[in-house]
């Protein structure tokens, strides 16, 4: 593990995926993408802030000609539960009309953020909407979203690779779960 995160991987009970596990699942991601889309012009739409690194792996791994929009969408304000409100700054000059859209986020758990961000794009009319995550947490949803996983994990909060608890562990070059008392 690079030194500069070790004292990070101190505050994780445990690794729920290495950074070699997910390399290797985000090409095969990557890989099926590129045959379904082949001969297309793809338009991301990217939800920020967790999903900066799977996009950002993701996206290098794509051979069609991509546009790329990131939207910032955030209902967790840092905690482990949604607020249950999703707050997203669509810019309003994002038009999707007739363009075949890749919406790309780190992890689908109760659906709202993904469910939401779905209505948005749909009303806009694009040619086609296909959606993947990274992950996807085995519960049950509060609205339902379709979406291509990565993996499917069980229900704990994880964090790294992108996803944070109170701002902090985005950086983690692997998932896992705190040893932190989320309360605390
Ligand atoms: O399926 P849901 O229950 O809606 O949860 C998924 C969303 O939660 C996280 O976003 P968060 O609100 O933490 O904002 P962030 O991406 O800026 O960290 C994550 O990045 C997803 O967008
Ligand atoms: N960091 C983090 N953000 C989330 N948003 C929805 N589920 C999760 C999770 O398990 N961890």
């Amino acid at each position: 593990m690079p030194s500069n995160v070790t004292g990070v991987i101190q505050d994780l009970e445990r690794v729920l995926l290495s950074p070699e596990q997910i390399a290797a699942r985000v090409a095969e991601m990557a890989a099926r993408l590129n045959v379904e889309l082949a001969g297309r012009v793809v338009t991301v739409v990217a939800l920020m802030d967790g999903g900066l690194f799977f996009v950002a792996d993701l996206l290098r791994k794509l051979e069609m000609p991509v546009r790329l929009h990131t939207l910032s969408a955030s209902s967790y304000q840092g905690g482990t539960a949604t607020t249950g409100e999703v707050k997203v700054n669509w810019p309003a000059t994002l038009n999707l009309h007739g363009q075949d859209v890749l919406l790309l986020d780190d992890i689908l758990d109760t659906g709202l953020t993904l469910g939401a961000i779905t209505e948005r794009i749909l009303e806009q009319e694009p040619a086609s909407l296909r959606t993947c995550v990274l992950l996807s947490k085995r519960r049950p949803r509060l609205r339902e979203v379709v979406a291509d996983a990565g993996f499917e994990i069980d229900d704990e909060f994880v964090v790294g690779y992108g996803m944070d608890f109170r701002g902090r562990f985005r950086n983690l070059p692997c998932i896992g779960i705190l040893n932190l008392d989320p309360a605390s």
